[in-house]
């Protein structure tokens, strides 16, 4: 613009050779600025637009280096970055760089700049051809934010792609890929190289599976790849193929997932599950709505329902699913009334159930039902499982029968005061049963009796028979006593061939008349090869007085008695009475 003037005295031709020229430069859309010595002395309206630049007049003023930051996003200083290149363009003739630059109303922007050197006849200038690439730059920015994101969401995910061109013959793998098959970044894969990935044992597979897609099946395959860690995963491909017009296979686009993890965890479920199913105890899961999702073998069997398969049960898609389990477990209340009696379901919701809930565990004894419909005595346990939210997510519970327990623990509760050989009382029994008498007597001063009885000579029975016959009559004179003797009455072997009956709500003459009706009973008894034998009994009542030790010396003595006045006779203490002369 400030050199216009000079077209006026070029020759015709020139005139409108410059002035095509100069309607070019001014129409063009790109900036050009025209400088020397660091000062610009023309531009276009485009540069003029472009830098902001209002008042043309003020160009002559303006050093290049307004129209720079102080510094480049390189971090170099512009001022000598810049020098560098019009240094170049001055002696090469050209510079193309990019440059980051400011407008003068301080709007930094990216831009390609093309440095040209012009000889003139009144000297040596350069032209600045800018090309605001801000939007460009924007662009291959988003762009690559968007490749960035990819990559990532697909490593989060194990997630690689790969294209095979059947018509180049070249296969491209993303960076992925290459990872999870361990091969160096960038290195030309060939199928050759794919499939040595591929763990042996599953080679011939893959190989089907790709041969089927080439002919148009769907390409889904989970196999392992060892890569040269020799850590094995596991991956799923899925692929799909482009064919030509003609039919002819030309691309097959593909991702691989690496589910390693997914596997592992559900190896590890299928092997717990297994676990469960192999215990005795009867495991049952529930969602956190309380209904049943899962019952192990042993429960099963124990409630009859059909067996179940792991695969049945749970898949990695779905988790649990109910397999064959009553419509009564589809909430837990249901639940509870269907596999337990009323006492125990009661306890189970009142107290169970909310101890789980609060503390996340409760364990104790309840009954299950069997499917005959008895009680069946259980160990309980439940567990209340929460998500990260705090709320239930599920419940388990794991019962044992315990009958088999139970009931041992009353033969060994009916050992411990029971004698092992007769099946009546053991002395330690009865010492706790005749403190018991004597507290009720001092209470409420009822009568109560007490016979100490002795079979007469035993030692000849053990003696001619053999002491396996002496005890079958130990046993038998225990039933034949047992048998006469009234709910309340308490018979406890006092040792050897001796017993002793404690008789509450029982006088003396009472006492005496039941004591003489056991001796006749014996008496008129035969017992197998031994034939009749005869016992003499010691009978006294409790004194508000006695304590056991002198309760049981008055009773010996009697006992004593009548086996001094002649056996098979009755004693009672005190008066000493004999009843066997009233008797025959
Ligand atoms: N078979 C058997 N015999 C027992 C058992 N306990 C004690 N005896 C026997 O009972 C006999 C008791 O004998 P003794 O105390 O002499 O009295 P007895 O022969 O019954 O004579 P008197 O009591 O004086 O009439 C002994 O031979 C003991 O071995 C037992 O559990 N089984």
């Amino acid at each position: 613009m400030a050199n216009h003037d000079s077209i006026h005295d070029a020759p015709a031709d020139d005139i409108a050779l410059l002035r095509r020229y100069r309607a070019a430069f001014t129409q063009s859309r790109e900036a050009i600025l025209f400088f020397q010595h660091g000062r610009i002395f023309d531009c276009n309206p485009a540069a003029l637009a472009l830098f902001r630049i209002q008042d043309p007049t003020q160009l002559a003023k303006l050093d290049i280096v307004k129209l720079s930051p102080p510094t480049q996003p390189s971090g170099q200083r512009s001022d000598m970055e810049s020098t560098a290149h019009i240094r170049l363009a001055f002696n090469t003739g050209q510079a193309f760089f990019d440059w980051q630059m400011r407008d003068l109303n301080g709007r930094e922007f990216p831009a390609e700049v093309m440095l040209y050197r012009l000889d003139l006849p009144e000297g040596t200038v350069l032209q600045a051809t800018v090309r605001d690439i801000s939007e460009q730059e924007a662009q291959r920015q988003a762009l690559l934010q968007r490749k960035q994101d990819l990559l990532e969401a697909q490593r989060i995910a194990r997630l690689g792609n790969w294209v095979s061109d059947f018509e180049r013959g070249e296969i491209r793998w993303c960076e992925q890929i290459y990872q999870m098959f361990g091969r160096p970044l960038g290195e030309p894969i060939t199928h050759a190289i794919f499939m040595q990935a591929v763990h042996p044992d599953d080679r011939e597979r893959v190989q089907a599976a790709f041969d089927a897609a080439l002919r148009g099946a769907p390409y889904d395959i989970t196999h392992r790849v060892v890569p040269p860690d020799g850590n094995v995963r596991t991956v799923h491909e899925r692929g799909q193929i482009e064919f030509g017009p003609k039919g002819q296979a030309r691309r097959m686009i593909g991702t691989v997932q690496d589910i390693t993890e997914q596997k592992t965890l559900e190896h590890n479920l299928r092997r717990l599950v297994a676990i469960l199913d192999s215990t005795s105890d009867f495991i049952t899961m529930h969602g956190p709505d309380g209904g049943m999702l899962y019952m192990n073998s042993a429960g099963r069997r124990f409630h009859g329902l059909p067996a179940a398969s792991v695969s049945d049960e749970w898949n990695p898609e779905q988790g649990w699913r109910r397999h064959a389990l009553p419509q009564a477990t589809r909430s837990i209340a249901e639940t509870i009334r269907f596999f337990h009696p009323e006492w125990a379901a009661q306890r189970i919701e009142q107290k169970a159930m909310p101890t789980a809930l609060r503390a996340g565990i409760w364990q104790g004894e309840s009954a299950l039902l069997n499917p005959d419909g008895d009680e069946v005595p259980v160990s309980q346990v439940i567990i209340v499982h929460y998500d990260e939210h705090g709320n239930v997510d599920q419940t388990s519970t794991m019962i044992r029968d315990i009958s088999e327990q139970k009931h041992l623990e009353a033969e060994l509760a009916r050992n411990a005061i029971t004698d092992h050989l007769t099946g009546a009382f053991n002395r330690k029994r009865f010492d706790e049963e005749i403190e018991k008498a004597l507290a009720r007597r001092r209470r409420n001063g009822v009568s109560t009796a007490l016979i100490l009885l002795d079979i007469d000579h035993f030692k000849p029975v053990n003696d001619t028979h053999g002491h396996d016959v002496g005890d079958q009559v130990l046993v038998e004179l225990t039933q034949l006593i047992q048998n006469s003797l009234r709910v309340p009455d308490f018979l406890a072997r006092w040792g050897g061939e001796e017993f002793v009956l404690l008789l509450p709500d029982t006088g003396m003459s009472e006492a005496h008349y039941l004591a003489e009706r056991l001796r006749q009973l014996i008496a008129s008894h035969r017992f197998g090869v031994v034939g009749t034998i005869t016992a003499s009994l010691g009978v006294t009542i409790l004194q508000p007085t006695d304590c056991p030790h002198s309760c049981i010396k008055r009773l010996d003595e009697a006992l004593y008695g009548a086996k001094h006045a002649g056996r098979n006779q009755v004693i009672g203490a005190p008066p000493i009475i004999s009843t066997r002369d009233q008797v025959h």
